[in-house]
């Protein structure tokens, strides 16, 4: 996941692959708490792992269910929760429990429900966003019954205090009556709860108004057929819950991709999907489809926002689908705008908003009122952060209209705020694919956590870049300068990828000097040649790994690094490493720190920097940094060694050590690595439009 402050996406060109994507939410926190509230054990295979779920299991284990996630590295999303069979143990009864439920309303909502019925003390709260949702028709819904429960802030909305009531003060015999024109997820939390009471009579829900986003009702009402409970439902408008109801765990049960977190997956598909070609083996080039595939939900599937598909293929996207896949290929285009009812998909049809920025017209999202009371004002929000790109939009109480940039100038590069909701963060990537070849800038992309926490990776993994869009910092400079520390932390900073090349040389030296190969130019193409059967793989906090083994300690001596610079004197070894560091040119960008990085293996690289300190406080510091990992040295030897390798490194043939005519030079010879690491930074965010085009 990217935690950074914000993520910059490059102009992106096309996409192609396979992404499995993670669980629905809406099922996870049903499931879940359904499983609570049976007896016996329920193994739950592809549970969500989202800040929501995980709420949701603290939450469950305070009501004294035993939760066990599997250690099988193959399925650690599968959960075992033991239930307490409809009842909460009389110690947890007795006294009060605070239970905090960040901003997730499938949390919020059920368990206040359940709760209320289940006849303890607890406390209800979340972040400040969740006191902001409204649930005040959900507790006048629970007061029908006698339930207990008190507004601990403002009226209407979380924290909340819940009392016991007991059973036998329950009002069960006449209908409960409920809005459902405000959030379906007030009858959800209903209808999972009042089985807990349904015992001796039949409990009637009476849905006043409208009933909004039945699809997920949909989903509830199977979910508790799969737990052993059957409700009557009557057009929508009145749920019977039967006498006798009685949750019994279906003991095993899978939980189905999430739907909602397809639509960006669809959307980019019909976006940027299209056909390509590929070299063939008679010297032409063979025509390939290029389509992207989503895993774990198919059309057929018991979530509301897979009709998304409908919405989509209205708009132009091809889409091909199975049991549990959709296949989807760029249709028509430009897409279609579109004047569309969405009330049936309120979280799939924020993806339309963003697809409409590629139509041929104006798009209408109407019946989407719902949207002002989510993790943010999604109405507003979508809005705001729709014109920062330069489309026009007309925002109403319950509908968005949304002109796209009238031709590829009027796009503007922007940094999209995304209001701690993860559906505006994972929207708006699609930004990226504008026809103006801009960056996308993606404030806290962490907010995805909610749902999706490795979104931007499964995104990065099915995307192509616009050639020569994916950004490269390149950090050039004498041993010892510091370019190590400023490169890594500044990939930290932004989310980048890191090339430590030094290190490329560090271990095709210590592969020769192992295979009893002298390094010398005489023996320079066995070297070369060892570099193709090297196997090397780059683990977290430095560690290097060479044909398995762990050389990460190896391959710092001094030692090492003098055969490092003996071997990168070779020209053959240098070719035979610039693949190597091509490849690590990944989205969303790369850190690179070398010699040459500037000069010779990313020469049109964006920012280059030639980072230098003074020989004595470069021997210094290399001091210091041997002496803490325990390996003896002086500080005249490493001054004598390290100004023998800056005049071997500067002054060999190939590739020599040099600043780039447009490095910027750093020496910090009398700067701490924050404002070495804060100067580049700066340098970096000069040479992004975004603040630019929003002063
Ligand atoms: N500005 C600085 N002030 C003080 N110490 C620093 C500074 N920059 C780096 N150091 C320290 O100097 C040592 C050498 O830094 P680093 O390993 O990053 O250099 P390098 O240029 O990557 O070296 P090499 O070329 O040998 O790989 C480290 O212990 C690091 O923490
Ligand atoms: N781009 C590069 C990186 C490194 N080298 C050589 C020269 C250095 O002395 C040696 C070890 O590098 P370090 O790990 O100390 O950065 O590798 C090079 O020629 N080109």
């Amino acid at each position: 996941m990217f935690s950074t402050a914000f993520l910059d996406i490059p102009a992106l060109q096309s996409a192609h692959g396979e992404v499995q994507l993670p669980g629905s939410k809406s099922i996870s926190n049903r499931v879940l708490l359904l499983a609570a509230l049976s007896s016996g054990t329920t193994t739950i295979h592809d549970l969500l792992d989202s800040d929501d779920t995980q709420v949701m299991l603290r939450a469950l284990e305070q009501l004294g269910c035993a939760v066990v996630r599997s250690t099988d590295p193959a399925h650690l999303n599968s959960y075992h929760i033991t239930g307490i069979a409809g009842q909460l143990a009389p110690a947890l009864a007795a006294r009060s429990t605070a239970l905090f439920l960040g901003n997730a309303g499938t949390a919020m909502r059920p368990l206040t429900a359940a709760l209320a019925l289940l006849g303890g003390h607890f406390e209800m709260s979340g972040v400040p966003r969740m006191h902001e949702r409204p649930i005040g028709d959900l507790v006048d819904a629970l007061r029908q019954l006698g339930c207990k429960i008190d507004y601990l802030g403002n009226e209407g909305f979380p924290p909340l205090r819940i009392q016991p009531v007991a059973a036998a003060q329950l009002q069960l015999n006449a209908p409960i009556t409920v809005r459902g024109d405000v959030s379906s997820q007030f009858l959800t939390a209903l209808l999972m709860a009042l089985p807990l009471v349904a015992k001796q009579q039949d409990v009637v829900i009476e849905v006043a108004g409208e009933l909004i986003s039945k699809p997920y009702i949909h989903i509830t009402l199977e979910l508790l057929k799969r737990f052993g409970i059957d409700i009557h439902n009557e057009q929508w408008q009145r749920f019977t819950v039967r006498a006798g109801s009685r949750y019994q765990s279906p003991h095993e049960i899978h939980v189905e991709a999430d739907a909602s977190s397809a639509s960006y997956f669809i959307a980019l598909g019909a976006i940027a999907a299209s056909k390509g070609s590929k070299p063939n083996a008679q010297g032409g080039t063979t025509s390939v489809d290029r389509v992207v595939k989503v895993m774990g939900v198919g059309a057929q599937s018991i979530q509301g926002d897979i009709r998304f598909v409908e919405a989509a293929r209205a708009m132009g996207a091809a889409i091909t689908s199975g049991p549990n896949w959709l296949e989807i290929r760029r249709g028509t285009w430009p897409l279609q705008a579109i004047d569309m009812d969405c009330n049936h998909i309120p979280d799939a049809a924020m993806t339309l908003a963003a697809m409409a920025l590629y139509a041929n017209g104006t798009t209408t999202l109407r019946n989407i009122a719902s949207w002002r009371v989510k993790e943010t004002d999604r109405l507003a929000a979508m809005a705001i952060e729709l014109r920062k790109l330069g489309a026009v939009v007309e925002e109403g109480a319950d509908y968005l209209t949304i002109t796209p940039p009238a031709n590829r100038e009027a796009w503007k590069p922007a940094s999209i705020h995304t209001y701690d909701d993860h559906r505006v963060a994972m929207c708006f990537s699609l930004a990226a694919f504008n026809p103006a070849g801009l960056p996308v800038r993606i404030e806290d992309p962490k907010c995805v956590a909610k749902t999706f926490p490795g979104y931007f990776e499964a995104m990065f993994s099915a995307v192509r870049a616009v050639p020569g869009s994916v950004p490269v910092i390149c950090i050039d400079g004498p041993t010892a300068s510091g370019k190590g520390t400023v490169a890594a932390a500044v990939a930290e900073h932004l989310g980048y990828h890191l090339l430590d090349s030094g290190a490329l040389y560090r271990i095709t030296g210590l592969a020769a000097t192992r295979a009893g190969i002298p390094i010398d130019a005489e023996h320079a193409s066995q070297i070369a040649a060892l570099i193709a059967q090297m196997d090397i793989q780059f683990g977290a906090d430095q560690q290097v790994r060479l044909d398995g083994e762990d050389i990460s300690l190896a391959i710092r001596s001094e030692e090492a690094g003098m055969n490092a610079s003996l071997v990168s004197a070779l020209p053959a070894v240098r070719q035979a490493l610039v693949q190597a560091q091509h490849d690590f040119r990944q989205l969303p960008g790369l850190v690179a720190d070398g010699r040459d990085m500037g000069t010779v293996i990313f020469p049109l690289a964006p920012l280059k920097v030639y980072l230098t300190a003074s020989a004595a406080k470069r021997a210094e510091r290399r001091h210091k940094q041997l002496i803490e990992k325990g390996i003896p040295a002086t500080i005249a030897d490493l001054r004598a060694d390290l100004e023998a390798r800056d005049s071997r490194d500067m002054n060999r043939a190939t590739a020599p050590l040099h600043a780039a005519q447009d490095a910027f030079l750093l020496d910090n010879s009398e700067m701490g690595v924050d404002n070495a690491v804060a100067q580049v930074l700066s340098w970096w965010e000069k040479r992004q439009p975004f603040g630019k085009a929003q002063a």
